[in-house]
Parts: C-alpha cells; structure tokens; sequence
C-alpha cells in the first residue's frame, strides 16, 4: 500500500539506568496517503515530535511498524530512506553561513553518489525546489539574512529537493506570523497533490490546520491516535474534548475557538451581513451568551445605521461597534 501506515506502533524512550522504557504513545494505527495533507495536532507533550522522529527512522518505535509504500522503514539503509522520505524539523539554526541555494542542494545528498558533486540534472531539481517554494529570488542569500518564514520555506525546498515520496515536518509554522503560516501550509497542500506526496505536518494551529487539511491525525490527552477528516473529528466531539479548555471551547459550525458561555446574560441579535458574527463575538467576550433561542436579556439590532440596544425596555443607540462593546461590559453603570 502507497503512503505511509503505523500498525501498532508505540513511540517513546528507552529506560536509563535498568528502568522500563518510558512509553509516550502505544497502540497506535494510521495511514497518510500520497495527495492528502495529513495533519498532526495534538495539547502539548501528547508525542506529536516523538511520533514524527520515530515516523522518519531517528528514533527507533518501541513496538509495532512503520511501513513506507508497503516496507518497514527499519529495512531501507539510510540512503535509500532519505531517498523516499525527507523530514523537516523545528531548526532555528540551519547552516546559517550557507546561501539559500547551497543549504537547499543539500537535498540533494541521497542522490548525487559517492563523490558528492551536484550533475546538470540535480542543479535543476534544486532550481525547482526553490521555485515549488517560491524561493526563486533568495537564492543567492545567506540563510543567516532570511527570515523565520523565508527561512521555513528553503528547509522545505531542501526537503522537496531530495524528491522524496513522502515529507515529515514537525511544527513549520511555529515562528511564523498568520500570512506565512497560511502561504506555507497552502504550499504543503498544493505540494501533496501536485506532486502526490504523502504530507504528514504537526502543528499548534489549530483553526488552520482543520481548514486546510485533508486529513487529521489528533492525539488526545488520554494517548490515542483519532484519525479522519476535520469534520469528522468536529462531529464526533474529539477535537472539544482535546482542546476545550480555559473559557474556550470549539464551535464546530464555524471552525473556530470561542469563548464559552458568559455570565452577563443572554442578547439576541439582529444584525445582516459581517455586522452578525462581529456582534456575537464582541457581546460574548464581554460575558454575553448569543446565539440561543427564546426570550433574551439584551437584544441589539444593526438597522443599517447605528447599533440599538434594548436592555431592561431602555433604548440605547450607538454609533460604533467599540461603543457599544464599552457599554456592554457594564450596563448597569452607563
Ligand atoms: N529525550 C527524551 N527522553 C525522555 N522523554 C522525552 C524526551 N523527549 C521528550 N520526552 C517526553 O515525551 C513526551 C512527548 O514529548 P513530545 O516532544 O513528543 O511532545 P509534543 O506533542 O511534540 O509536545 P509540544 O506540543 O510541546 O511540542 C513528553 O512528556 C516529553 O517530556
């Protein structure tokens, strides 16, 4: 079977001193496919990196296999691994004083044979890569000048450059602002199928993650892997009973975090348009309680012009969304 597939695989450390190997994850089974953008998430310290080491060989499992395109990876010499399969992990400090091009030929070690030296045919495939990442233009810079997500994308270009089936990266997007994380994760989606790469990435976020990704690998707090689409993983309650936490809770409709019922009391909303969701999250972080049915304590309504507020048969008009979010955290004293 194309991709890979973990079949009873149990992930973790050996024992020091005589000890029993500390077990992080066990029992687990799952396959990434070539074309899907697999994603990994999971709260901290579940074993999202111990998992994708032990996914790409640099640590050995504890039981159970990982099967690549049907073969166990302990069964390929490291060459031949690092021909099929490339792993991108959190480095901050790649070879700063190589350029760009330089680090991103390093990909393509596996392939250029005992003396090391780059053929026409592998400066094209590097070419390539850093044109796949859009890196075309930082070529000739040194890595140390780049930013965090110019950076990201040349690691990802070496990766590419290794023309692997299959791409492990652990936390991408970690020190990248919103645009870059998004470039970059639409980068890896656009990869996977394009190329019909198996694209397994773990990362912290979230919302992202369950917008772009094809499949969703989620580690939840008791250690069990749940597998399937990111709706599939709203519907069943996995993702709230993983993540919901500290006023936050997961809105399944709309695929993001909100915060969880307030104290205020409850507004009814009339509003079109932007005006809708914007009131909603507005009023709920001042504590309000949207969206149920039935007689409400606050109503607001948008007519088009300026936000009414009816609170206790007193009517109050403001002109701005600020105003009335100001007023709405103590009503009792405006
Ligand atoms: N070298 C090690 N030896 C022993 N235990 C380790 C080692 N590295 C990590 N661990 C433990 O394994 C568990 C899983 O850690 P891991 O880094 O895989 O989690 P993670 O999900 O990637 O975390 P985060 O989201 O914080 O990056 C943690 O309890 C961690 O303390």
């Amino acid at each position: 079977m194309k991709g890979v597939a973990l079949r009873g695989l149990a992930v973790g450390y050996p024992g020091r001193r005589g000890r029993a190997p500390r077990r992080v994850l066990a029992g687990l089974d799952a396959v990434a496919r070539p074309g899907d953008l697999t994603v990994l998430i999971g709260p901290n310290g579940t074993g999202k990196s111990t998992l994708l080491r032990t996914l790409s060989g640099l640590q050995p499992a504890l039981d159970g296999e990982v099967l690549l395109d049907g073969r166990d990876v302990t069964s390929f010499d490291p060459l031949e691994l690092a021909r099929r399969l490339a792993v991108v992990l959190t480095e901050r400090d790649a070879p700063a004083l190589l350029t760009a091009r330089e680090l991103t030929a390093l990909g393509r070690h596996p392939h250029t044979g005992f003396t090391g030296r780059l053929a026409e045919a592998d400066h094209a495939v590097v070419s390539w890569a850093l044109e796949a990442v859009n890196a075309a233009h930082l070529a000739e810079r040194p890595v140390i000048e780049l930013s965090d997500g110019e950076r990201q994308r040349v690691l990802t270009a070496r990766a590419l450059a290794q023309e692997p089936t299959a791409i492990l990266l652990d936390e991408p997007t970690a020190f990248l602002d919103v645009p870059s994380r998004v470039a970059l994760m639409g980068l890896l989606r656009r990869l996977s199928r394009e190329r019909s790469l198996v694209v397994v990435v773990s990362t912290h976020d979230l919302e992202l993650a369950l917008r772009i990704a094809d499949r969703v690998w989620l580690i939840d707090p008791a250690g069990a892997l749940r597998c399937g689409t990111p709706e599939q993983l709203a519907l069943d309650g996995a993702i709230s009973a993983s993540f919901d936490g500290g006023g936050l809770s997961f809105d399944a409709a709309s695929g993001v975090f909100v915060l969880r019922g307030g104290t205020a009391g409850t507004a009814r909303i009339a509003a079109d348009g932007l005006h809708r969701p914007l009131l909603e999250r507005a009023l709920a972080r001042e504590g309000w309680r949207t969206g149920g049915a039935g007689p409400a304590d606050l109503t607001v309504t948008w007519d088009g012009d300026a936000y009414e507020a009816v609170l206790d048969g007193t009517t109050r008009r403001f002109a701005t969304l600020a105003e009335l979010t100001d007023w709405a955290r103590r009503p009792d004293i405006a």
